[in-house]
């Protein structure tokens, strides 16, 4: 389906440690569908246009980062998310959440507002997720979210990966599937290194496994899928310290932040190699210098795997608003991408 003209899609511009944040408000035709897994395939069939003006350049560029609201299914949530990126649309999405959970509140759209803090039930497509959002009765500030149950698909796998040898990593669900892998075995360093090489190697690692890697879920429609690798400095045991993180996810693209979802599989699979336990936090830095906090809340099961429900904490910030719109002669302004 085309693009319908006469084109105006209104957005609220946020970031979350960095990572962009377009929350679409307005201008796109309805997405049809029961489910919100069928309203996501709605628009990937029928609108992924619209994706792709708002992701893409001019609007957009490579590493931009949006959400759509809709009706939720799940009786106990309040909203509903599409995530959407450079290379589609994407399962689970801590950053969004951090900033959505403020959002949310300061644009009147939660009926009962409670401080210190305002519990927000947000049905995404990887499972409700709640979001406690810090109200001072003035206004909301950091946002933690618990995740999905989070899990251990794999460990220690050697991949082969063109032009840098043989790598080993471990396969995690934390609301979206990762390669969680140290710089150190490509000979980078994740503090030093230039992020084009990071991304580069990172990129490469997920290629190569979407290509050799059946993923599944025990319970989940939608979410068998690597949706990136994750680099880390390789501390995963001193919990005093930082430890540094940069996620490469959908087609190449550089979470500026610690990425919420990789940071509940960090901590997961922290937990699951005995190195934290329940309750212990622990402090992850992305490539902007910002800091998500995050912790192992409980044990739970998934299928057959042993999970845990993660906790993940940080702040999101407005910076603006836009109208966009697209005249009907122009074909680059359709968007495009160079990467
Ligand atoms: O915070 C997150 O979970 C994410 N940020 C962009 C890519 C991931 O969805």
């Amino acid at each position: 389906m085309p693009l319908t003209f006469p084109v105006k899609i209104s957005t609220t511009e946020m970031h979350t440690g960095g990572e962009p944040l377009r929350i679409v408000e307005s201008g796109l035709p309805e997405l049809q569908g029961a489910t919100l897994l069928d309203k996501i395939n709605y628009m990937r069939n029928n609108l992924d246009e619209y994706r792709k003006l708002l992701m893409w350049e001019p609007r957009g560029h490579s590493d931009m980062f949006g959400m759509l609201l809709v009706t939720p299914d799940i009786e106990s949530c309040d909203f509903a998310c599409i995530f959407i990126h450079n290379e589609g649309y994407s399962t689970m999405c801590g950053h969004a959440l951090i900033a959505f959970g403020r959002y949310a509140i300061e644009k009147g759209l939660v009926k009962t507002i409670t401080s210190p803090e305002t519990r927000v039930n947000i049905q995404c497509p990887c499972g409700p997720v709640t979001a406690y959002v810090t109200y001072d009765g003035q206004s909301t500030g950091a946002v933690r979210f618990q995740s999905v149950p989070c899990f251990v698909f794999k460990t220690d796998l050697a991949v082969e990966v063109p032009c840098y040898g043989q790598i080993t990593v471990d396969i995690v669900y934390g609301g979206a599937f990762y390669a969680i892998v140290p710089a150190g075995q490509y000979g980078l360093d994740i503090r030093e290194s230039k992020v084009s090489d990071l991304r580069e190697a990172a990129g490469a690692t997920t290629d190569i496994l979407r290509k050799q890697l059946k993923l599944s879920h025990p319970d989940t429609e939608g979410v068998s899928h690597l949706f990136g690798t994750i680099m880390t400095d390789g501390n995963d045991a001193n919990l005093e310290e930082i430890t540094d993180t940069i996620c490469v996810f959908a087609e190449r693209e550089v979470d500026r932040s610690p990425c919420g979802s990789g940071t509940s599989s960090r901590i997961a699979l922290q937990y699951f190699k005995n190195k934290v336990k329940v309750n212990q936090s622990r402090t992850f830095r992305g490539p902007s210098g910002d800091v998500f906090i995050a912790k192992v809340v409980k044990e739970v099961n998934c299928g057959k795997y042993r999970a845990v429900v993660t906790e993940v904490k940080g702040q999101g910030y407005f910076c603006g608003n836009s109208t966009f719109t697209l005249e009907e002669n122009d074909v680059t302004g359709r968007g495009f991408l160079l990467q």
